[in-house]
């Protein structure tokens, strides 16, 4: 048993009864704080998709062709390639020289320039700047011996075999083949096997203000927080730094969880995936319970939900249909698992079929995975192709049906970044298609009560210094202006109520509820 290790002033480290080790609160964590910062991550890159459009040390990212709703999240930044290997990129000459020097690049530009055009894989690119480490460093440097400390679950990968297996030895195998040309940096396959078992079990996706994954990240204080599925903090990113943040107020002593997954999945593919990516049974609070919150069908007749293995609709007495429903959720979940394909098509027709499916149903509500995944795909599919007023109710119904089921607390930094991203694309339908929704809302009314929503949540969801929640204050000065209320004062004080709270909002509310409700049914075939 090893004595509890501080990891922040507010977190210790101690032996877990069954995970090997976990992260404790100190004290009393109040709810919505900082847990713990890490400014310099041992490993933070961009993935192959983003080398292009990422700064390959702060991570900033290249505005020129993102469309205005990012830009709404970050000011442009002009990325130039780095000339000795031309594949990955910076945003300033400190950036460069940072990476240069201080990270690895000066040893892994001439593997890359080697294998050119061919880019490594994210994982190659990580291990091969892990074992740099155990170059430079003396043995005994903290760096090696939190590297060295991490799970590997090396057994558990060759046990399992199969594809990630394979994997393993191939990514080992060519890696030490590339490092073969850096004469400086040079490693045995086992050993990289080793760093890349320890890759996947311990790092987490480095994502956008927008909660989008663009690389990966590895930092030991990071990896040292055990999972749940309904975790009290979450990882919060800016730029290359992150932070852990409550979720709740955790009293003294508590075990402080992440979660490693997805959030809008059932439970069986929760646990699934936890099985066979992190090799542990999951038996957290909510995979014990017997309801599970996103899996409850609805009756067909008065549309209330109803929970599992329920006979009958417990407020209108209708019957469930008990094969219809088993029909409808073998349906869930084989979508589900066609999506998770390699290969899955998720173009805007097939994911719009897969929903109007699964809708049509009459049986399985918006949160019943995976349709709150499906909702999200159209968003970001439909904003990346300027046609605002799809975008717009697809969110809206995440931000009415799905979120405050989810994302239960107000200041989740998931549930406040989606409500900005909400509030930035009615800015568009507004200026491109008014006529659209402006017999059911008043749009200005309901775009300041979003973003008073976002303004007043932003402290506790990302901290009030935070690169967020300046660009969401700047926001909000914008539209305060455009909107015409004159004074700060008067908004500070409807801060974080929602559209509820302001006064002369609530009628929005009912509006915006019955465009939603309007939506769902043109899904119903
Ligand atoms: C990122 S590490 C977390 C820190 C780890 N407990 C340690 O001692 O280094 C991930 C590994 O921790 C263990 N783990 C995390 N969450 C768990 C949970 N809820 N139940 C059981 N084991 C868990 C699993 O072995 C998993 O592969």
């Amino acid at each position: 048993m090893s004595p509890p290790v501080e990891l922040s002033p507010r977190a210790y480290l101690k032996d877990h009864p069954s995970a090997g080790r976990g992260v404790f609160a100190s004290d009393t964590i109040p709810a919505g704080s900082e847990i713990l910062s890490v400014t310099d991550p041992l490993i933070c890159i961009p993935d192959e998709a983003h080398l292009d459009t990422c700064c390959h040390y702060c991570m900033a990212e290249a505005t020129d062709e993102a469309s205005s709703v990012n830009q709404a999240f970050r000011p442009p930044v002009k990325l130039s390639y780095c000339l000795g290997c031309r594949v990955v990129k910076y945003c300033s000459k400190a950036c460069q020289t940072t990476d240069w020097k201080q990270k690895a690049h000066k040893y892994e530009c001439v593997i890359y320039k080697a294998q050119y055009p061919r880019v490594l894989p994210v994982t190659a690119r990580a291990i091969l700047r892990i074992a740099k480490h155990f170059l430079s460093e003396t043995p005994g440097s903290s760096t090696i011996g939190g590297i060295g400390a991490l799970k590997t679950h090396a057994e558990n990968f060759a046990k399992m075999g199969g594809d990630r297996w394979e994997m393993a030895n191939l990514t080992a195998k060519a890696t030490a083949e590339f490092s073969k040309v850096s004469k400086q940096v040079s490693f045995e396959p086992e050993f990289l096997r080793d760093m890349y078992c320890k890759l996947l079990v311990n790092s987490a996706s480095t994502v956008t203000q927008t909660f989008d994954p663009v690389g990966l990240c590895l930092a030991y204080q990071g990896a040292m927080f055990n999972h749940s599925c309904d975790p009290n903090a979450i990882m919060v990113f800016d730029g290359r730094q992150f932070s852990i943040r409550s979720l709740k107020e955790l009293p003294k002593d508590t075990e402080i969880t992440i979660s490693y997954i997805d959030n809008l999945m059932a439970r069986k593919e929760r646990r699934a995936e936890l099985k066979s990516r992190y090799f542990f049974d999951c038996f957290c609070s909510l995979c014990s319970s017997g309801a599970q919150p996103l899996e409850s069908s609805r009756c067909h007749k008065c549309s209330e939900p109803v929970v599992a293995n329920t006979v009958t609709c417990p407020n209108c007495g209708e019957p469930v249909p008990d094969d219809e429903l088993s029909t409808a959720i073998a349906l869930a979940t084989s979508i589900t698992l066609q999506r998770s394909r390699k290969d899955a098509d998720k173009s805007i027709d097939r994911t719009l079929k897969s929903l109007q499916s699964l809708y049509s149903t009459k049986l399985l509500p918006p949160t019943y995975p995976p349709i709150p995944q499906l909702h999200q795909d159209l968003a970001t599919s439909y904003i990346d192709a300027g046609n605002w007023k799809s975008a717009f109710l697809h969110l809206l119904t995440l931000f009415v049906k799905v979120y405050p089921a989810v994302y239960v607390t107000s200041y989740h930094p998931v549930r406040v970044v989606r409500t900005f991203t909400l509030a930035m694309v009615l800015i568009q339908v507004a200026v491109d298609q008014p006529e659209g929704f402006g017999d059911k809302i008043d749009l200005t009314k309901v775009l300041y009560g979003l973003l008073t929503e976002v303004c007043g949540n932003v402290e506790k969801s990302h901290g009030g210094q935070s690169s967020f929640a300046e660009v969401v204050k700047r926001k909000m000065g914008e539209v305060t202006v455009d909107v015409g209320i004159d004074s700060n004062r008067e908004a500070d004080k409807w801060m974080g109520k929602g559209l509820k709270g302001i006064p002369g909002l609530g009628g929005e509310v009912a509006g915006l509820v019955a465009i939603v409700d309007e939506f769902i049914g043109t899904l119903t075939t």
